[in-house]
């Protein structure tokens, strides 16, 4: 068992990088505590395999520190480092049955035989693989196999970390959440520390405990499904979670607030200092499209808005709208009066996200 932590970790595939675009991950720390159920989610090439390989030890970091508990372990190689790593595409042998598949690694430890078979036996029964025990691999189901794959992780005892890298892309839509139950079962009954790796918002909230969110080599935010859902730490999460995404609206900073088309949105004073010491015009307001209040008729607390079209998602709708010149969404619910062409909407203060640089800015208690 082991707690994983990324010291100072960045990787460039490239021999001399010169900037952050150079490289695959970027200054990162963290740490993944031991027995937690993460995921790693984020879009295609944001580097979420290179960071498992570097921490199973495919992958040598350019800079950093992989430490599991006190012990770097950099210069050891994968077979010392007791991490199982579960790959998209099932890794076991054709010709050998499935009983010898799971007990591969551990004759290849040299684990005696009279401790293999109880092993084995108790893997393939968390599996559902115990009926197949004596069949050849060859002839398994897609699913099957990545079972008997993700067993070989399990029958280990000095595993301390399983790593999935996007381990359901080859199974069928309706048994990938009978898989994703079976993984979240074994998480419980073995605490063991596994990281998910994943670029689908809701197989990662469904077996997370906490989200790692990648973005260009850089995690921007780790968090609960919820944490990352309304108080999202970076525009790439509001954007990438949830749907249709977080809306932004670029504005500038007057002595009252956050000016947008001639139009001001009040702030306190302890917010617009806060943004204002960070020197930057790269300012833009945030509101998840769930939390757009959308009144029933015009009222002095709301903007008018024109209202492009509704879209039926069945058992709510979504309304894009103008507003000032800027399009954005709002969720209506199942039985909210249809606005037509005008609507009228606010922003609950709440709700209302200021990011400085793409970063959420958040004021300090002792500032109000
Ligand atoms: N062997 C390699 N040599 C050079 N560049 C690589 C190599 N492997 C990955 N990269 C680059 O590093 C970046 C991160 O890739 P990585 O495969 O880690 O991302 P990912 O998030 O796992 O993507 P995907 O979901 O598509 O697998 C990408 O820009 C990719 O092109």
């Amino acid at each position: 068992m082991a707690q994983i932590t990324l010291n100072a970790l960045a990787h460039s595939y490239m021999p001399n990088p010169s900037g952050d675009a150079d490289y695959a991950i970027r200054h990162m720390q963290h740490v993944w505590e031991q027995g937690g159920a993460y995921a790693l989610l984020g879009p295609s090439g944001c580097g979420k395999s290179t960071l498992l390989n570097i921490i199973s030890g495919l992958l040598a970091p350019s800079e950093g520190e992989v430490v599991f508990d006190d012990r770097i372990v950099n210069d050891l190689p994968p077979e010392e480092r007791n991490i199982a790593q579960v790959f998209q595409f099932p890794v076991i042998y054709d010709t050998m049955t499935v009983f010898d598949n799971l007990a591969f690694p551990l004759r290849n430890m040299k684990v005696p035989e009279h401790k293999v078979a109880p092993k084995v036996h108790e893997v393939a029964d968390i599996l559902d693989l115990t009926k197949l025990l004596k069949r050849k691999a060859k002839g398994l189901s897609a699913d099957e196999k990545q079972k008997v794959s993700m067993g070989r992780g399990l029958v280990r005892d000095d595993v301390s970390a399983i790593l999935f890298d996007e381990p359901l892309t080859v199974i069928d839509p309706q048994l990938k959440w009978k898989l994703r139950r079976k993984l979240k079962q074994i998480h419980e009954q073995f605490n063991i520390t596994m990281v998910y790796v994943t670029h689908d918002q809701l197989e990662a909230s469904t077996f997370a405990d906490k989200i790692a969110l990648m973005y260009e080599g850089q995690i921007v935010q780790f968090g609960s499904p919820r944490e990352l859902f309304e108080n999202p730490a970076h525009t790439f999460v509001g954007y990438f979670i949830g749907s249709p995404g977080m809306n932004f609206i670029p504005v500038t900073l007057n002595d009252h607030g956050f000016e947008f088309a001639g139009l001001t949105l009040p702030a306190s004073n302890a917010l617009m200092s806060q943004v204002r010491s960070m020197g930057s015009d790269n300012i833009k307001l945030g509101i998840r499209p769930e939390f757009v209040h959308v009144w029933d008729d015009k009222n002095d607390e709301a903007y008018e808005v024109s209202v492009r079209d509704i879209e039926d998602l069945g058992t709510y709708r979504i309304m894009s709208f103008e507003f000032r010149g800027t399009v954005m969404k709002a969720r209506l619910h199942e039985d909210q009066k249809l606005p037509s062409k005008k609507a009228w909407i606010s922003f609950p203060e709440q709700w209302l996200k200021v990011y400085v640089n793409e970063f959420l800015v958040e004021v300090n208690d002792e500032q109000n």
